[in-house]
């Protein structure tokens, strides 16, 4: 079992990189404590397999080392790593038993018989493969292959990590949402290191403990699911995480304050003051829909608006409208009475976040 940390780590598949577009993965600094349950979240092609690969050992990075524990990892074949991995798509021996694919990751570093029984028959359990394990693995279905695949990956309880790609891909709908609890159970009772790959952030947020956001090779943001709703640290996490995502808009600095489209807006002195200080030009304010208020009377920091539509998802209402030339949103709870189609926003500044070239930016009191 070790901690993983990621020093100066950088990825290119091009031959002679000339600059960040040609990174799979950009300079990044990472440490996964050792026993964490995490999520490595993100869109297609953002780089997470990528990253998978170099900490198996699959892949040996352009820049940066790799250190599990104290020991550079760089130079040592992925056998060496003592680290399993699952993959997306069941990696099974078709002509042996589930038994022998079960008790093979154990046979392969020598573990004697007795514990081999004793681990298969346990992982067996946890994943209701008892009744197959005399079965040859050509027979199972692909839902079965891929349990398989998962317990050769969970089988070893002194491996420095577990790494799942994608491993829910295959398995039918109704059985994900048991296999995900299923992982978490493993982890709690193993202590094991387990990264987990995925784009769904539902699966993200049900396994991990904390989730790092990758988006064009970066960790944007790594966080508690909760940290990740509440304090998007990047425009893409508030865009990515949530249904629907984040409002944002677009702000321009005037003389007087700052500008959303033609819209004045009413900020407090300090996020003022944030907004003029800043150095760039690329400026965004945003807000879940969930912390847009909409109301029927005016007040002074409120915004006449026109209701565009209303989505009513049962537990909860959509309700959309322009804002500074962009389609906003507010999340209404099903207790909340529907605002008249001529309404007023309010954006809680609580809720508010300050993006700066896409990034947060904390603002005083
Ligand atoms: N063998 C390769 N050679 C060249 N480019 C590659 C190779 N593998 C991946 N890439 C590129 O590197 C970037 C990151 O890909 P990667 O597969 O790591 O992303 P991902 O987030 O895992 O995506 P997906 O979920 O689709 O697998 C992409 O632009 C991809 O096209």
């Amino acid at each position: 079992m070790a901690q993983i940390t990621l020093k100066s780590l950088a990825h290119s598949y091009a031959p002679n990189p000339s600059g960040p577009d040609d990174y799979a993965i950009r300079e990044m600094e990472h440490v996964w404590h050792q026993g964490g349950a995490y999520a490595l979240l993100g869109p297609s092609g953002c780089g997470k397999s990528t990253l998978l690969n170099i900490i198996s050992g699959l892949l040996t990075p352009s820049n940066g080392q790799v250190l599990f524990d104290d020991q550079v990892m760089n130079e040592l074949p992925p056998e060496e790593r003592n680290i399993a991995q699952v993959f997306q798509f069941p990696v099974v021996y078709d002509t042996m038993t589930v038994y022998d694919n079960l008790a093979f990751p154990l046979r392969n570093v020598g573990t004697p018989e007795a514990k081999v029984r004793e681990r298969v028959a346990e992982v067996a359990d946890i994943l209701d493969l008892t009744s197959l394990l005399r079965r040859r693995a050509r027979n199972l279905t692909a839902d079965e292959k891929q349990k398989v695949s998962m317990g050769r990956g969970l089988v070893r309880d002194d491996v420095s990590a577990i790494l799942f790609d994608e491993p829910l891909t295959v398995i039918d709908p109704q059985l994900k949402w048991k296999l995900r609890r299923k992982l978490k159970e493993i982890h709690e009772r193993f202590n094991i290191t387990m990264i987990y790959v995925t784009h769904d952030q539902l699966e993200a947020s049900t396994f991990a403990d904390k989730i790092a956001v990758m988006y064009e090779g970066q960790v944007v943001q790594f966080g508690t699911p909760r940290e990740l709703f509440e304090t998007p640290a990047h425009t893409f996490v508030g865009y990515f995480i949530g249904s629907p995502g984040m409002n944002l808009m677009e702000v321009a600095r005037t003389d007087s304050g700052a500008r959303a489209g033609t819209v004045d807006l009413t900020l407090s002195p300090a996020l003022q003051g944030a907004i003029q200080q800043a150095r760039s030009r690329n400026i965004k304010l945003g807000i879940r829909p969930e912390f847009v208020e909409v109301r029927e009377t005016p007040a002074t920091d409120a915004y006449p608006i026109e209701i565009d539509s209303v989505q009513d998802l049962g537990t909860y209402r959509i309700v959309s409208f322009a804002f500074a030339g962009k389609t906003f949103r507010a999340r209404l709870g099903e207790d909340q009475p529907l605002p008249p189609r001529q309404a007023f926003v309010r954006f809680p500044e609580a809720w508010l976040h300050l993006y700066i070239d896409e990034f947060r930016v904390e603002v005083g009191q």
